[in-house]
């Protein structure tokens, strides 16, 4: 077991395998004191970090209040400068996003909170094996190989107030107790406000891919999202590493919000870029299944995230995702004869159990999973 690795007392739960028997995490503060990093943590050459700082990558930003005051010219502008950005790399940033600044700066100060826990306080919360909630480290005990140098907390956000209106309150109120009931309830209404402003975001992008701005609203009400946040210890070897891998999120719409530390890089024309840090604006990108739903008129676009050696960087990732029982399916109007199914149907309940039990998501996920669901029906069709 590397000396980084902290074998913990076995924590015996109902969906561990029999190989799961002991929790291992990654120990930043341990890490951050020697003079190397381990073997596991440093990356391929050629997806380590760029030697020289990439340059800015230019994305439109969304006066939101604009649009949504609904006067003709802010709602063109507004859906034409999406629909570009949406056809090129799949970011944009928005702001007048209306999101309280108290609620922006105490969801920030929360997670010195938390990361700030001593590790067996963190590890009661521990992230079970094929689930993707709960606190990870690196993933030490799910990769073997290319780790990400980051700690991450997620958790579930329902938005159909009939099934579940505290969901976020409730989870940490029965994992961590009473002392984390202030702490709930901050990322309560945080992800009550990103689900309304992911809903105002969907119609945006109804428009401009000529379907109206109530299709995607409507197929998105009663989302069942997940919060992630991410926190990223420094690393004394930040040129070897990586806080994220290269990837395209597997999840619709994802709505970031960066300290003002900066990291986060976008792949456009076969160059990595950065996004600097705007504490005025989310950075919104799509994810592989609203490609799938656009039928592949918008892409899903590669992106990751870099660590410095001098100080913790922080961001919180609200991923956007349909009921999990809900067919991902594009309109009929993005389908024609020149723009045939790019995707066959599947539910986002299935892609994401694809991502937490099969394949660690990266740039091909949304391909792999097509090959693996097919072979998935092959095997029933042949089997009856
Ligand atoms: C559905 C998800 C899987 C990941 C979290 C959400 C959306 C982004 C995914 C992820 C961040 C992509 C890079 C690899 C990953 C393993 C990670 O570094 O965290 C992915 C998340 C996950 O599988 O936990
Ligand atoms: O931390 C960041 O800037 C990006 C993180 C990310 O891409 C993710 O969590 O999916
Ligand atoms: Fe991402």
């Amino acid at each position: 077991m590397p000396s980084f690795i902290h074998q913990l007392p076995s924590t015996p739960t109902t969906n561990e395998t029999a190989g799961e028997q002991n929790s291992v995490v990654f120990d930043a503060s341990f890490l951050q004191n020697q003079c190397n990093i381990p073997y596991e943590f440093i990356w391929p050459d050629h997806e380590r970090p760029c030697p020289e700082h990439p340059p800015m990558l230019h994305v439109p930003c969304i006066d939101l209040n604009g649009f949504l005051s609904g006067d003709a010219f802010a709602v063109s502008t507004t859906t034409e400068l999406v629909k570009q950005a949406c056809l090129d790399h799949g970011f944009f940033l928005v702001i007048n996003h209306g999101i309280d600044s108290n609620l922006l700066k105490v969801a920030h100060k929360s997670m010195d909170f938390f990361f700030g826990k001593p590790l067996q306080e963190k590890q009661r919360i521990q992230r079970k094996v094929g689930d993707h909630c709960g606190y990870a480290s690196s993933f030490t005990n799910r990769f073997s190989s290319k780790l990400p140098w980051k700690e991450t907390l997620s958790f579930p956000y329902c938005a159909d107030v009939q099934r579940d209106s505290n969901i976020v309150e409730s989870y940490f109120l029965n994992a961590m107790g009473e002392d984390f009931s202030e702490f709930g309830k901050v990322y309560q209404k945080y992800c009550e406000a990103m689900s309304c402003l992911s809903l105002s975001v969907m119609e945006i992008l109804g428009i401009s891919l000529g379907v109206g701005p109530k299709h995607f609203r409507e197929f998105f009400e009663g989302n069942d999202s997940i919060m992630r946040l991410n926190y990223y210890p420094p690393c004394q070897k930040p040129d070897l590493t990586l806080g994220t891998g290269p990837h395209c999120d597997p999840t619709s719409l994802t709505i970031l919000h960066q300290d003002d530390v900066g990291g986060l890089e976008v792949y456009v024309n076969e160059t990595w870029h950065s996004i600097p840090p705007d504490p005025e604006a989310f950075v919104v990108n799509i994810g592989d299944t609203f490609m799938a739903l656009s039928n592949g008129v918008y892409k899903s676009c590669l992106h990751r995230a870099v660590v410095n050696s001098r100080t913790p960087r922080k961001s919180l990732a609200f991923f956007l995702c349909p009921k999990m029982d809900k067919v991902v399916s594009p309109p009929k109007e993005l389908v024609s004869y020149e723009n045939p199914r790019m995707f066959p149907d599947f539910t986002w309940s299935t892609l994401l159990d694809f991502t937490q039990k099969h394949y660690r998501a990266d740039m091909k996920t949304l391909d792999a999973f097509v090959k693996w669901l097919r072979h998935q029906r092959d095997s029933q069709d042949m089997a009856t």
